[in-house]
């Protein structure tokens, strides 16, 4: 199943800057590890914003709610997720 996940990045004011570096390059390395295996499709910025948009393949609801909420950023994101369906014009 497709989901299309918008994630908006919360940094907390009082965050240590050196703690949130060492989380944001677990998440950089999480998110190459799943788009190598084609489970995160599509990862886009959201111009001007700290967000992005993103487009994952996987089984059900709960593989996908296991893979967002294993993300080591997971605890500063406020996500979004819409499943998608399969529109009947699409021809690809
Ligand atoms: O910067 C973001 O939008 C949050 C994020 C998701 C995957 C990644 O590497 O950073």
């Amino acid at each position: 199943m497709l989901y299309h996940v918008r994630m908006d990045v919360r940094v907390p004011h009082d965050v240590d800057a050196a703690t949130f570096d060492r989380l944001k390059a677990a998440e950089k390395a999480r998110a190459e590890e799943l788009q190598r295996s084609g489970t995160w499709r599509h990862l886009w910025r959201i111009a001007g914003e700290y967000a992005n948009v993103s487009i994952f393949d996987v089984a059900d609801h709960d593989e996908l709610h296991a893979i967002l909420s294993g993300l080591p950023l997971f605890p500063f994101m406020q996500i979004a997720v819409t499943p998608l369906a399969r529109h009947p014009s699409a021809i690809a």
